[in-house]
């Protein structure tokens, strides 16, 4: 599958943004006029720039402002033209991308339009170039691709093509499947982009918000799957305007953008096994069975802080490790391994992020089949080297530099707690409390990353997004994004921070970076884990009393129900679906903390209770600027 960026998606000058694109392994790229004409080297030097990077151009745009022009307009126009050709023949690009014509100035007519293509296509012709002509969503007479195809059907000029853009196309709700009757060499590129929904002005929509296939909500991939059935085998495109990227960094953006069109055509190929887009074949996305473990580094002190955490939560200790200094504490199918290493990348996670949670294992169908679709999405192996008797477990680099494992029941990782560690028996006094899995696991991060760890998260595993939430913090907005297959036994939260006054921003700067602030666990019965708990001297975090009174007049609740979750600190939730109850842990070291859940058909998160939970551990942070104990 060939690929390509647009100049215009990444940060940076010229050199950056090529860099940036050839290191993410995309074959061209989209030189957009401007980027050029900020840069001081020559057209020739740009293109030799490009070629020893090993990409091609793959076009050069946009061409504003063509079609339909009155003389002496018109004439001016084609002056433009042979200019910008001049460049592109002195750059090495053989396409140019004309978008419909936005000026008041410009005439309408299919066939006016159609004429100005074929003598524009003479022009080309002669200097072996050729013109794509794309339909802008905001064009002034054109602003549908079926009427810039039948402009080009009428130019009847072999020079003369289509450009199809996603954006274009989806945001005025175009029916996809005219796409599907165009020939195939007619279609010059095609381009893609994706956007959330929000509704505003088209220009604007897709100025600053477009984001790369998969991240957004419009239906790109029905786009690409008519694209796919004309038979169209050429690059695929990505032309993102988004304010966000162009802040970001590059190299980041580039790599996620790669991965989302090896994502994308992967769909295609699944769905439409005939089609002849030629897309690297990997492994099925993994089907995720649950999360097998969470692994802590910590030094010996916090692990003995931790350990007493976990005791009162009903954990006991488990299995020690053969050759390490890795201890696993388990209740129900939970395993939370603390790792003390002086060595290797626990103790590294250490020593930048302080006691974290750095490390998540994912019980799969199939481990090493996961890897090497992580691998062919891009994603960066983690290897260290093995101790005599360690097996080796396919692991990848996850958010905030942490690992996420891969195991699965049909190869010895199944064993794994058999193979490399000892039973101990424990000898705490602590009972177990009815914690029988994770729920869910929630991750922090800024909100710029979001987007990346939701397609990192959607395209490696079986599981869907749902739509971005909005927590109030205090001290500002936290995104809330959630990642969970269906069978709810992957769920991930996500918390996007834009700033570091917040819960999720202060845990963010305070660790030296993103991680996982939270692991949630399910209980069927939160009463009766609420007095385990007590009994093992947990202390839960204290919700607000008037919390309770007005939950009671929300939901109409008995006050007796009422004052039981409020003796037992514990916040409540209902939809449509049924209840929820959630019980926490005060924050422990940096904003670490736990959370235990009953799901009664509820399928959400609480979001509603989010503001009374937030209020409630930050009373547990020590003031900002403190140092660390
Ligand atoms: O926003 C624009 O002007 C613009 C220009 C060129 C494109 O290919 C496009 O999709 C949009
Ligand atoms: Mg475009």
């Amino acid at each position: 599958m060939k690929t390509s960026i647009a100049t215009v998606s990444l940060s940076g000058d010229l050199s950056d943004k090529l860099e940036a694109i050839a290191k993410a392994g995309f074959d061209g790229v989209e030189i957009f006029e401007n980027d050029f004409l900020i840069f001081d080297e020559s057209p020739r030097e740009v293109g030799r720039m490009v070629r020893d990077l090993g990409m091609e151009i793959t076009l050069f745009q946009p061409f504003r402002d063509f079609e339909g022009m009155p003389e002496p307009l018109r004439s001016r126009t084609f002056d433009r033209a042979e200019r910008k050709f001049d460049l592109m023949q002195e750059m090495g690009t053989d396409l140019v991308l004309v978008c419909s014509n936005v000026s008041p100035a410009a005439l309408g007519g299919l066939d006016r339009a159609a004429a100005d293509f074929h003598d524009l296509g003479e022009r080309a012709a002669r200097r072996g170039l050729r013109v794509g002509y794309e339909a802008l969503a905001w064009g002034r007479h054109i602003h549908d691709h079926r009427d810039a195809w039948e402009i080009v059907r009428r130019a009847d000029h072999p020079n003369i093509g289509l450009i199809l853009d996603s954006f274009h196309t989806l945001s005025r709700k175009i029916d996809v499947n005219s796409i599907r009757s165009i020939p195939k060499e007619k279609i010059f590129i095609i381009q893609l982009a994706d956007a959330p929904l929000i509704d505003m002005d088209l220009l604007y929509w897709s100025r600053h918000f477009r984001n790369m296939p998969g991240e957004g909500d419009l239906p790109v991939l029905d786009f690409m799957k008519a694209v796919a059935a004309t038979g169209y085998d050429g690059y695929l495109s990505l032309e993102i305007f988004n304010d966000q990227f162009r802040g970001g960094s590059a190299s980041a953006i580039a790599v996620d953008g790669r991965r989302s069109l090896i994502y994308l055509g992967d769909q295609v190929k699944r769905q439409q096994p005939e089609s002849a887009l030629p897309v690297p074949a990997m492994p099925p996305r993994a089907k995720v069975e649950g999360i097998a473990f969470i692994e802590f580094t910590a030094d010996e002190d916090e692990a003995a802080a931790l350990e007493a955490l976990f005791a009162s939560l009903g954990f006991h200790k488990a299995a020690r490790h053969k050759s390490k200094r890795v201890t696993v504490f388990r209740q129900g199918a939970i395993n939370l391994v603390v790792n003390t290493e002086r060595k290797g990348f626990a103790s590294a996670s250490y020593a930048v992020h302080g006691t974290s949670a750095y490390a998540a294992g994912l019980m799969v169908d199939d481990a090493r089949a996961a890897l090497q679709r992580a691998v062919a999405l891009g994603a960066e192996r983690f290897e260290q080297a093995l101790d005599a008797g360690e097996i080796e477990m396919p692991a990848v680099r996850g958010v905030g530099g942490g690992v996420l494992y891969f195991l699965d029941r049909q190869s010895e990782l199944g064993r794994i707690w058999e193979i490399e560690f000892d039973a101990i028996d424990d000898d705490s006094a602590s009972r177990p409390a009815g914690l029988q899995s994770i729920d869910h696991m929630a991750q922090t991060m800024k909100y710029e990353e979001l987007l990346t760890w939701l397609l990192f998260y959607t395209a490696l595993v079986e599981a869907e997004k749902t739509p971005m939430v909005d927590i109030v913090d205090p001290s500002g907005i936290v995104r809330s994004q959630v990642v969970e297959n269906v069978q709810g036994s992957l769920r991930i939260t996500m918390n996007g921070a834009e700033n570091r006054n917040t819960l999720a921003g202060r845990f963010i700067a305070e660790t030296f970076g993103s991680g996982i602030q939270h692991l949630a666990f399910r209980t069927d019965d939160i009463f009766a884990t609420a007095a385990a708990l007590a009994a093992n001297g947990f202390v839960p975090l204290a919700i607000s009393p008037n919390y309770y009174d007005d939950l009671e007049a929300r939901f109409g609740l008995e006050a007796e129900f009422a004052e039981r979750l409020k003796a037992n600190n514990i916040l409540y939730d209902r939809d449509e679906a049924g209840e929820y109850f959630q019980l926490y842990s005060p924050t422990y070291g940096e904003g670490l903390f736990f959370e235990i859940v009953e799901r009664r058909g509820y399928r959400g998160y609480g979001a509603a209770n989010a503001i009374f939970r937030i209020a409630a551990l930050r009373k547990h942070l020590r003031p900002a600027g403190l140092p660390r104990p």
